[in-house]
Formats: C-alpha cells, structure tokens, sequence
C-alpha cells in the first residue's frame, strides 16, 4: 500500500445475524457524524435497472461475463449469485469512497466477510451480536419485513452466525446489542478513537432545543 493510500480512512465492516440492528446503528452513526461522513460503496449488478435506476449511481450495472472476469481478476472484495444474478463490490467502488475521504461501510454477511479477508482491503471488523436468539426473533418479527419463511430462513442461519462472529480472532470488536442507545454511545467511543478526525455533532441538539423550551423562563419568554 502507498502512504497515501494508508492515510485514506479505513473501511469498516459491519456484519451480524439479521434482525440484530446493524441498519439501526449505521444509521445512528451517521446522524452522530454527518455531512457524508461515512459512504457506501456502489454495487455491481447483473439485474436488469429497474425504473428510475442510474448506472453508477444506485448500482454499476453490469454483465455476467463481466462480472465473472472481473471476479476472476480479483476485482471485487465480495459477491454473491442471488436468483440468477449476481451482486458484489468492486475494489474500485470501495476505494472511490475512500478517496472522497469517507469511511466506507461495508455491511455484508459472514461469507462476505471472509471473502473481503482474501482481498486487499484492510478494514476494522465488527461484529453485531445478539443477547439472544428469542430477541432476535422478537426484532425481526417487530420488524414486520420479512414474510414466515424468510424470519425461519434468517434464523436458521443466526446461529452459525453468532457461532463465527464469537470465533477468536474473526472480528476485532464485538457489541453485543442489548440496550440499543448503550450499544451505540459504546459504538461511537470506539468511532471516535479509531478515526479521530471525526466531526462530532452534539450529542444532544435535540435535547437541548427540548430543555430550551421547556425550561420555565424560556416558556415565559415564549409566550
Ligand atoms: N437494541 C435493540 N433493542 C431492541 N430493538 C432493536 C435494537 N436494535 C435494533 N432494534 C430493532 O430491531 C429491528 C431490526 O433492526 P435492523 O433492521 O437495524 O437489523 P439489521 O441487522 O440491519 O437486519 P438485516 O440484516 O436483516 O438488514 C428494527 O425494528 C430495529 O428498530
């Protein structure tokens, strides 16, 4: 790797069994770290656009010739085939984020995972666990997404999940997602140590525009 490229900020992998509010929290650290701090990559496809969809935008559209080569050329950190089609992400799109000096956020599953070990990126692994598999049963069906066959199919695989993402050595840091507000404060510490240059925003606007109104003397002077 080039010193430039080593300055670029790392890519993070979030990856968990389903239901187990890996969205959630991305979608927490984000809001904590705006401004397009974080990125995901653009993936390729072989499935057709669909209406509305730009090539490069919400996926690079592609072939399966193409994609088999580029797969064979060792472009992409991870793929998968679903229904006949086949999906991945390129070493290209990963680093495109990271030149926009983004951190680039990869949320994949375990086969995903051990396919991007094989590449050349080197990111933080995490690893989203469950307390349990009735919570996350109890999530995904809270959820209200997924029909009866998917949530058996989703925890069927959960376990193996949680049985690799608790294997020594696969990821380096487990949250283990209890207290989603606790797991996140916890999340957003280590955030905060692994990439320093992170702008914060305030913990708390929104509670301070709450205690703002609601304090007596601000009420009067509202009224
Ligand atoms: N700590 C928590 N306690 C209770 N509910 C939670 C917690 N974290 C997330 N949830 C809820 O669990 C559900 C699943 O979360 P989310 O969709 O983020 O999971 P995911 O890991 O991204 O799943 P998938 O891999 O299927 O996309 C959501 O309804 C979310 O609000």
């Amino acid at each position: 790797m080039s010193t430039a490229a080593a300055m670029l900020p790392k890519p993070v992998v979030f990856c968990g069994p389903s239901g187990v509010g890996k969205g959630t929290l991305i979608e927490m650290l984000m809001k904590r770290f705006p401004n397009n701090q974080f990125g995901f990559s653009v993936s390729h496809t072989t499935r057709k656009p669909r209406d509305g969809e730009i090539d490069g935008q919400h996926y690079n559209f592609t072939t399966v010739d193409g994609i088999k080569k580029e797969i064979d050329d060792g472009k992409f950190v991870e793929y998968a085939e679903v229904h006949g089609n086949y999906y991945g992400t390129s070493v290209a799109a990963v680093e495109a984020v990271q030149n926009e000096k983004r951190i680039c956020v990869l949320d994949i599953d375990i086969q995903g995972v051990m396919k991007v070990k094989q590449s050349s990126l080197k990111p933080i692994y995490l690893f989203i666990s469950a307390p349990s598999l009735d919570e996350l049963e109890k999530r995904l069906r809270g959820r209200g997404t997924e029909s009866e066959e998917s949530i058996k199919k989703r925890l069927a695989n959960s376990k193996k999940e949680m049985d690799y993402g608790h294997g020594a050595g696969n990821f380096d840091k487990i949250f283990v997602n209890a207290d989603l507000k606790a797991t996140f404060e916890d999340m957003a510490l280590s955030f905060k140590e692994w990439y320093p240059e992170l702008d914060e925003v305030a913990e708390d606007d929104e509670q301070k525009n709450y205690m703002y109104f609601s304090s007596p003397m601000n009420a009067q002077c509202s009224m």
